[in-house]
């Protein structure tokens, strides 16, 4: 099945017939072929973006909310198909597509659709001046979404929801390796009844596709998700022809557990947070540090948990671990492995690729638990992405926030204590643009998401991606 790009409402071929092939990790094979587009499609998703701006940017708040909450039901009404088709695309448990993934994809739009009936800007007085001074949160014009392939549709329509609900019109560039959801995405927007030309995803290779939509000079905006190698690239590009900027990058997450912590609550969160999505979440807590009145207990709990971890076909209702999402990304995790090996670390379990009887040419790990002898070693500043955590024991809190806060990264961090001074003093400290307490992950869509240092610049969520997405113009009128 050849996948097309979605151009002013109409699923195109690429203009130079271009192809890319697409596996599916579960078992190795090429099940389809996407565009690898270039500057030409970019160019005709462009036009096709500007002419639906004039309109879309003057359609009612109410009008443009209904349309968003019609994309949400009928993304729920399609859940199977797309858990099933982000399942063989990525290689994710179907269990975990069907009650993660595609339910927060609809919840994206239903929020976003809410949420911009609800945004209001400033007005201020300037008393003895006789002057009143109004903002107003003008759309954008057309901006540009590129999204990466851990968490497809969730990630692609958490962009592209507070970007069509601020009014502007969208370029969008789902990643090459996880192309099918977002294909999908067009023909819901088109049953939903969006306009044409409102929302155009075009296909292809983050060197060709993305760089042409990065270097096109009248889309004025970029919210990227992804590596942040990728994310400084765009950066040198973008910021010098004044582009806005929302760059949500990679994570090095401490998992920081405290022996007043409730333990069994967060022995299983800790799992979760470590290998969940094969541990290809920019928010998972690679790095577990605990304290050393009860390293060796967790040691022995922890890895018995994770023996215990399923790995097999993502279809099957029992599999707990997928495939990885490619082979170079297979590859990429397994060389990590390696290099904890000859940096002194110990591996406590997993370790190995694992042949799934009747798919042994897909993508599957052992959940890997590394004992790491010292904090600056490669596996615990570097970030993997994958079915690998490191563990290892501290005895202070100045030691323990030392140590998280001396990697590059400042994504997350989770703190297990029940110490309230504890909890405000380190909360405060640590350098992370999220810091959940006694639990992971848990989400409240109107709350600021992004990270500080090489994690990112800005913030996604809530009023902020529409603070994002428009452009603030201020008034001042004298009477
Ligand atoms: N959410 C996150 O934090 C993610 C982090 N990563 C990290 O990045 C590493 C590399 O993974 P990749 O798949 O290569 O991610 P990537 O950052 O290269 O890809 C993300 C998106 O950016 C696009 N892209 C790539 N080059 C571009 C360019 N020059 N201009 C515009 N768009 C471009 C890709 O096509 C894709 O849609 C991973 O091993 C992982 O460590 C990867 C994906 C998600
Ligand atoms: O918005 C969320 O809940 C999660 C976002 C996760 C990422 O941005 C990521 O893994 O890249």
């Amino acid at each position: 099945m050849n996948i097309k790009n979605y151009i002013n409402g109409e699923f195109k071929n690429p203009v130079n017939n271009t192809w890319i092939d697409n596996y599916n990790p579960s078992d190795g094979m090429i099940y389809s072929q996407i565009p690898n587009s270039s500057r030409e499609d970019v160019e005709l998703a462009y036009c096709s973006a500007k002419s639906a701006f004039k309109q879309w940017s003057k359609t009612t708040l109410e009008e443009r909310s209904r349309i968003l909450i019609k994309i949400s039901e009928l993304i729920e009404a399609n859940l199977e198909r797309l858990a099933e088709a982000e399942s063989k695309d990525n290689g994710k448990p179907i269990s975990l597509a069907k009650a993660v993934d595609i339910p927060r994809s609809a919840s994206n739009f239903r929020f976003f659709g809410n949420a911009i009936t609800q945004f209001a800007s400033e007005s201020h007085e300037s008393v003895g001046q006789d002057a009143i001074n109004y903002t107003l949160r003008q759309s954008i014009g057309v901006v540009g979404c590129i999204s990466p392939w851990n968490l497809p549709l969730y990630l692609f329509t958490w962009k592209i929801a507070p970007a069509l609900a601020a009014g502007n019109c969208v370029v969008a560039k789902p990643s090459e390796v996880t192309p099918m959801t977002a294909y999908l995405l067009g023909e819901i927007c088109n049953e939903a009844g969006l306009p044409k030309g409102v929302l155009n995803i075009v296909h292809g290779l983050g060197t060709t596709t993305g760089q042409a939509i990065i270097e096109h000079e009248d889309i004025k905006a970029i919210s990227f998700t992804g590596g942040t190698a990728t994310g400084a690239h765009i950066a040198r590009v973008a910021a010098p022809m004044f582009k806005k900027l929302s760059l949500e990058l990679g994570g090095k997450n401490p998992n920081i557990i405290f022996a007043d912590c409730n333990y069994d609550d967060m022995l299983e969160t800790t799992v979760r947070s470590s290998f969940a999505n094969q541990g290809q979440i920019c928010l998972c807590g690679s790095r577990i540090f605990v304290e050393a009145s009860i390293y060796e207990k967790f040691k022995t709990d922890f890895v018995a948990k994770v023996k215990a971890l399923n790995v097999g076909h993502p279809s099957k209702k029992d599999t707990n671990i997928g495939a990885l999402v490619s082979k170079p990304h297979l590859e990429k995790v397994k060389e990590y492995i390696q290099i904890a090996k000859d940096e002194g670390g110990k591996i406590l379990c997993g370790g190995n690729e694992i042949l799934v009887e009747g798919f042994e040419n897909g993508y599957y790990l052992e959940p890997t638990v590394i004992e790491v002898p010292t904090d600056d070693c490669r596996v615990n500043q570097e970030e993997i992405f994958g079915p690998v955590v490191t563990i290892m024991p501290f005895e202070t809190e100045a030691e323990v926030l030392d140590m998280t806060n001396k990697v590059k990264y400042g994504l997350s961090a989770t703190l297990w204590t029940n110490n309230l001074t504890r909890t405000m003093q380190m909360s405060n400290q640590l350098q992370a643009g999220i810091v959940w307490v006694n639990t992971w992950m848990m989400r409240d869509l109107r709350t600021p998401f992004g990270g500080v240092k090489a994690s990112g610049v800005g913030r996604e969520g809530g009023f902020e991606a529409l603070r994002f997405f428009t452009e603030p113009k201020n008034v001042c009128i004298k009477y």
